[in-house]
Order: structure tokens, then C-alpha cells, then sequence
């Protein structure tokens, strides 16, 4: 098996730090989700609004699958062309409004929270950098603690912003059960992080082409997953949910076109295991993590009896070693992608 440890990118090692990360925010955030679950309980908001580009945007639909499955709270994610471009002002009034950014800088993504803000939304920035104008246009910020990133692609980041998500629905709904399975996060990430994946290695590094598959709360990290593959290694992969692929794209698979398949224990997994089967039985190169069964070309270990919610989360984890090594092996330096910055500003 190759070792996916053997080259240490920046990337690589601010990946690892992300159990850390997030036993810093769990600890840090704490008061702030309970004042503002508090708030919620007190206003339960008619629907909530997510604001976000990149990983940050992925991140954001994490939260809204928490949202709508967990909360019943209808959540749309706002392109935020709509007023940065367009200069309309969509009703956002009461609304609970979530800006997601690592660096609270871009001024699409400002103009929409000053507009969620201007009618009366109330906006929370999930950001890393406090010192940033997003973090000031919004009325509550709940840092991500994820300190200096370097890499061009997000990870400890990422992963901070999907666990600070969780942990205000789990203060918002007082969900026992929830709450409890947030205290084992940063035990699982750092479990999740030992579990090696250079199985799928031979698979996809030769593709140009891939399927994410992802379904439900799991989707948000299929998308993060083909992000970080067009990113870092040049692959132009596609995040797809399960049923989706069904109506058409599965289609384009094959050969030199496998898919990746991410899945938790929930009621998604019948349905997922019915597509892994199906595509097995084509011929299509499937690999899979999380809880389906196969068969498939690579089964990938997981980390065991893990909060449905919480597996997505330790799968983007696992996953880090794994498109690190296949950038390496594609001859790109996952730090510094051709045409990237840190930063990206749009308007
Ligand atoms: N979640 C969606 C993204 O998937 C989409 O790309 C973006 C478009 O924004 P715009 O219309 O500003 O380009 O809107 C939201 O953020």
C-alpha cells in the first residue's frame, strides 16, 4: 500500500490539526451557541438564509441539511449576485441569516449580510478571521479557531466551520443526544484522521474524471470532496447526489470515469446500497466509504458507531490524506494550485 503520510504538505499538517481546532471551538463557542440557541428559542425564526462561496458554501449546506432535517427550518442558500449585482433586497426580515467565510472578506459576500442585516435578519457569521468586515456587518460571530491557514486548500477550516454549524443547532434544540455526540467530535476527527485510504489511491488518481457521491446530511462533504479533487489535483470531479446521478449522469461513468461514494448509517443507506450495487453490477469502478456495504472496486475503512451526523465529518477528515497524496501523485503541489490564491474576492 502507498503511505499517504510520506509527504508532509501544508495542506497535509493543517489537516491534522483539525481535532484540535475543533476541541478549541467546542470549548470557546460554547457560551455563545447557548445565548443564541436561547435567543432562537425565544424568536424561532421563519427560515434561514446561508451566505457563502467555495468550501465555505459547502460548509453552508452541511448546516442547512442540519437545519431542515433537525430544526424543520426551511433554509435557502441566497446567491449572493442577487443583491451584490442584481441590488434587489429579498425579504430576509426575522429570518436567521448565516454567513460562512474563512476570511470574511469577499464583497459579494458582504453586501448580502449587510443586506440580511438591513432588513432585519439576524446574522451570524461563522468566520476565521474576527478582525474581518464580515465579522463586524454581523450582529453575533462565532469564530472558527482554526488560526493561520496556508494552504491554498482548505481543510481545518472546513471542518471547523461544519462543527460550529453542528454545535449551534445541537444548543439551539437542546437535544440531548446531539450534544452528547458533539463532546465525541474531536475524539472522531482525530480517529479519523489515522484511518488510511491509500486503498483508493490506484483508482483515482488515474481519473480525470469522477462522481462525488453524497446523499442527504453526506452531500455537503461529496461537494467538499470534488472541490478539493478540481483544486488540488486537477480532477475534474463532480459532486452528485445519489438519486440524482440516477437521472442521467451515471450515464457518463465507466471505466475511466469511477465514482466515489460517501455514506453514512441513516435512512439515506438502503437507497445508497441499492446505487453501489447497481453500479458494481455495470462494470462502473465504484469506491466507498462510510456505512454502505458494497460490493464495490475499494471498500475504505471508517471510523465506527459514529453519529450519522458526525460522519460526514470524519470522512472529509479521512479524505484529507488521500487527495493530498493523489495531487502529489499527479504531479501538483496541493499548496499551491495553478490560478488560486488564499483569498478570492468577488463581487
Ligand atoms: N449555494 C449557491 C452556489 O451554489 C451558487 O454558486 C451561488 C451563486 O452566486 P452568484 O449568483 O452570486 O454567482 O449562490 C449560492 O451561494
Amino acid at each position: 500500500m502507498p503511505d499517504l503520510n510520506s509527504s508532509i504538505t501544508a495542506m497535509l499538517s493543517e489537516a491534522r490539526e483539525a481535532p484540535e481546532v475543533v476541541a478549541r471551538l467546542l470549548t470557546s463557542n460554547a457560551a455563545l451557541c447557548r445565548d443564541l440557541g436561547e435567543r432562537l428559542r425565544q424568536s424561532p425564526p421563519p427560515f434561514a438564509v446561508t451566505c457563502a462561496r467555495g468550501s465555505s458554501d459547502n460548509a453552508a449546506t452541511f448546516v442547512k441539511y442540519l437545519l431542515e432535517i433537525h430544526s424543520g427550518l426551511v433554509t435557502a442558500s441566497v446567491g449572493p449576485s442577487v443583491t451584490s449585482v442584481y441590488e434587489a433586497r429579498p425579504r430576509m426580515r426575522d429570518a436567521l441569516f448565516l454567513a460562512v467565510s474563512q476570511s470574511g472578506r469577499s464583497p459579494d459576500i458582504l453586501n448580502l449580510a449587510q443586506a440580511g442585516r438591513d432588513d432585519g435578519a439576524l446574522t451570524v457569521a461563522l468566520v476565521n478571521d474576527t478582525a474581518s468586515p464580515l465579522a463586524s456587518t454581523c450582529e453575533v460571530v462565532l469564530p472558527l479557531h482554526a488560526e493561520s491557514e496556508k494552504s491554498v486548500a482548505a481543510t481545518k477550516s472546513f471542518i471547523a466551520a461544519l462543527a460550529a454549524g453542528f454545535q449551534l443547532v445541537a444548543h439551539w434544540s437542546q437535544d440531548q443526544e446531539l450534544l452528547a455526540a458533539l463532546d465525541t467530535l474531536p475524539d472522531v476527527l482525530a480517529k479519523a484522521a489515522a484511518i488510511d485510504w491509500s486503498a483508493a489511491l490506484p483508482e483515482l488518481s488515474q481519473a480525470n474524471d469522477l462522481f462525488v457521491v453524497g446523499r442527504g446530511v453526506g452531500f455537503a462533504v461529496a461537494q467538499e470532496a470534488a472541490l478539493k479533487l478540481k483544486e488540488t489535483s486537477g480532477v475534474h470531479a463532480e459532486a452528485m447526489s445519489a438519486a440524482e446521478l440516477m437521472h442521467g449522469p451515471w450515464t457518463l461513468a465507466g471505466d475511466h470515469f469511477p465514482i466515489l461514494v460517501l455514506s453514512q448509517r441513516d435512512e439515506t443507506l438502503s437507497g445508497v446500497n441499492d446505487l453501489v450495487t447497481r453500479l458494481h453490477e455495470q462494470g462502473i469502478p465504484v469506491v466507498v466509504a462510510g456505512a454502505a456495504e458494497g460490493p464495490a472496486t475499494v471498500m475504505l475503512p471508517s471510523v465506527e458507531d459514529v453519529h450519522p451526523y458526525l460522519a460526514p465529518i470524519a470522512m472529509i477528515q479521512s479524505f484529507y490524506p488521500l487527495v493530498n497524496a493523489i495531487a502529489l501523485a499527479r504531479g501538483r503541489n496541493p499548496d499551491n494550485p495553478p490560478r488560486l490564491r488564499k483569498v478570492t474576492e468577488t463581487v
